[in-house]
């Protein structure tokens, strides 16, 4: 993914969240104005029942959904997503995204192939008008605070008014403390962000997008939720997202990156 995110040098046009790709043309970017994304996400984010679907990348999936990462400007949003997608971090300088991109990615989750079409949002204020329009076809939220900026965690109250008022009633969301490898720039505690998290009745973790910890479990569990949601079968328990999540975390604790 380039660092210089912008609509147009990202392949030529910015998506509209109305438009649409066909089935497995979705990878690489908000691509090719006027191509639609509905047919391939149906709102439930069901693909066709033993139809399997096949994205570009030449991978079969059974079930698609649409994940977006949202939080202010800086928090690690990118370097997540490219951490999950290519397990790499990007150093250096920072390039501010400008407008929306996506990335996909295939999962196996027991034993079916959920595809994630994640969307990494511009966290600055001037893109909002843009980002939330997609909110509402958003199936899971990522919501991101950087761990050693206490302005970023003092917004996500905001962050949340804002997603209640433009996403589904049912998004699956999720809060990341990111950036914990920082432990000497860290401002925010562990157990700040698990107190908001109790408040708002979230699922929390802290993850690093440059170690890498927390960051697939983070996207795991989402499909996870996301994928028993769509094909609970009549026999199988509920699956407890909040459960999921508490067991599997992994603290930064001190040598850990
Ligand atoms: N130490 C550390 N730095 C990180 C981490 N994640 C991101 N960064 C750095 O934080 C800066 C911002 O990262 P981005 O991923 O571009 O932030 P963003 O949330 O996408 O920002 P916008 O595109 O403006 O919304 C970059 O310099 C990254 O290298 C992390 O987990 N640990």
């Amino acid at each position: 993914m380039s660092r210089k995110k912008t609509p147009r040098s990202k392949g030529g046009g910015r998506a509209s969240p109305s438009s649409a790709l066909p089935p497995g043309q979705g990878n690489g970017g908000a691509r090719g104005a006027g191509r639609r994304l509905s047919p391939e996400l149906p709102p439930n984010g069901a693909a066709l029942p033993g139809r399997p679907s096949l994205s570009n990348s030449g991978e079969f999936y059974d079930v698609a959904f649409k994940v977006m990462l949202v939080g202010d400007s800086g928090v690690g949003k990118t370097c997540l997503l490219v951490r999950f997608k290519d397990g790499a971090f990007l150093a250096g300088s920072f390039i501010s995204t400008v407008g929306i991109d996506f990335r996909n990615k295939v999962l196996t989750v027991d034993g079916v192939k959920v595809k994630l079409q994640i969307w990494d949002t511009a966290g600055q204020e001037r893109f909002r008008s843009v980002t939330h329009a997609y909110y509402r076809d958003a199936h899971a939220l990522l919501l991101l605070y950087d761990v050693t900026n206490r302005a970023s965690f003092d917004n996500i109250q905001a962050w949340l008014t804002e997603i209640h008022e433009y996403a589904q009633q049912d998004v699956v969301l999720m809060l990341l403390g990111n950036k914990v490898d920082s432990t000497q720039e860290r401002v925010v505690k562990r157990e700040d962000g698990e107190k908001l998290a109790k408040e708002y009745g979230v699922p929390f973790m802290e993850t690093s997008a440059k170690s890498g910890l927390n960051v697939e479990l983070a996207f795991t569990a989402i499909a996870k939720e996301l994928k028993h949601r769509s094909m609970k079968l009549p026999n199988e328990p509920k699956f407890k997202l909040h459960d999921y999540v508490k067991k599997e975390v992994r603290g930064s604790g001190c040598c850990r990156s």
